[in-house]
């Protein structure tokens, strides 16, 4: 059945995707984005609202002129880094924005909530692959941010049934398998962007974060998952929402970690192109090994990520990224 459905963060890079196959799907769309880090031309379906998320009189105007049947929560502030030096920017866009967000939908009756949550939860892991039961200890504002929101939920969902489901990706990577949307942060801090820009000279190297982890390279594991499978979760969510499912947490990786040198060795294949390396030191608040244990996802929502194979993501972010050379 089709429904309407409020994208908040629809028109950044995992919300512009989540947008198009929202529309594939026959459901209707309204985005809201201030474009602080979006951009217009990524919005593929649906209406754009200019806007902050944390303004009440605009939401008010939003959800009372229409009736939504789900909201979809991208926005946020996402550099680590930019976290630890401003963390009230954080507090403010991420919880407290969210929570205006949360406390209108309870005034207009909306009750179903898809939040982009994040393994920063976790902070540094006490046993990899992390479950969702895995204690939450972030490291960082911007991980603590997410988790504030977390609890948030729990607790409006016992206090007012606004049924929820979070869900914690690991490192979100690719881009639409149709060339339509890709990745495009500035400043970009994410790696295999990053990688790929240098492949086509439009940076000079790539800086590998410290080659002295305890892992069997020397450099940080991570576990990408493809933009397009982290949508079809986010609408597998939705579904179990409106059946009247319990809500919950979810982490979405596939399980395979990779090192940062494999992630270089793998765009290297790819792309045929050769790549400049420069070592670095380690960056602050990098644990060494992120791998998600998802099945979770894959035994409750009945999530089967498609694009899990990393050429295949690298290959798909490199048709976005070359595309724009
Ligand atoms: N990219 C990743 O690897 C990753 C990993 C884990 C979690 N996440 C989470 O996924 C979500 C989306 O990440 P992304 O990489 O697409 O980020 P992004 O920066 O590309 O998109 C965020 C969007 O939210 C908008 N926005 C920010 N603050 C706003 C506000 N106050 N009002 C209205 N719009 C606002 C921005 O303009 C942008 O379009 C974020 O919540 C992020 O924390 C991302
Ligand atoms: O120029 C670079 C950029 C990154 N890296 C390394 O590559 C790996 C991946 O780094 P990213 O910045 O791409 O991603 P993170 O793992 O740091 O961050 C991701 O996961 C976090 C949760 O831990 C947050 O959710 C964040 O938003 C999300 O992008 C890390 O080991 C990092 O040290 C480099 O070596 N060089």
């Amino acid at each position: 059945m089709a429904r309407h459905v409020l994208v908040v963060g629809g028109a950044g890079y995992i919300g512009s995707h989540m947008v198009a196959l929202l529309a594939e799907r026959g459901h209707a769309v309204t985005v809201l984005d201030d474009l602080s880090s979006g951009h217009r031309d990524a919005v593929l379906a649906g209406e754009l609202v200019v806007g902050d998320l944390g303004d009440r009189a605009l939401l008010d105007a939003l959800l009372g002129g229409r009736r939504f049947d789900a909201v979809m929560h991208f926005a946020a502030r996402i550099q680590v880094a930019e976290s630890v030096a401003q963390p009230a920017r954080y507090y403010r866009n991420n919880v407290a924005a969210t929570l205006t967000l949360l406390e209108a939908m309870l005034a207009h009756g909306v009750g179903a909530f898809v939040f982009s949550s994040t393994a920063a939860v976790y902070g540094e892991p006490q046993r990899v692959p992390i479950d969702e039961d895995h204690p939450k200890a972030p490291v960082n504002p911007y991980g603590r941010s997410k988790w504030m929101v977390e609890q948030m939920l729990a607790d409006l969902e016992a206090a007012h049934g606004l049924r929820s489901v979070s869900l914690r990706y690991f490192n979100a990577a690719g881009a639409d398998p149709a060339g339509r949307l890709g990745e495009r942060h500035d400043p970009e801090t994410h790696l295999i962007p990053l990688v790929l820009q240098a492949a086509a000279g439009r940076r000079e190297a790539v800086t590998v974060f410290g080659t002295d982890y305890d892992t069997h390279d020397g450099t940080c594991i991570r576990d990408y998952v493809h933009v397009a499978d982290l949508c079809e979760a986010h609408l597998l969510a939705l579904e179990r929402l409106w059946a009247g499912a319990p809500g919950g947490a979810f982490n979405l990786g596939n399980g395979n970690g990779f090192s940062v040198r494999e992630v270089i060795e793998t765009a290297r294949r790819v792309t045929g192109r050769a790549i400049r390396v420069r070592e670095g030191p380690r960056r602050a608040g990098d644990p060494a090994r992120l791998v998600a244990d998802s099945r979770r996802a894959r035994e409750v929502l009945g999530w089967r990520p498609r694009h899990d194979a990393l050429e295949t993501i690298v290959a798909h972010a490199w048709a976005w990224e070359s595309a724009r050379a």
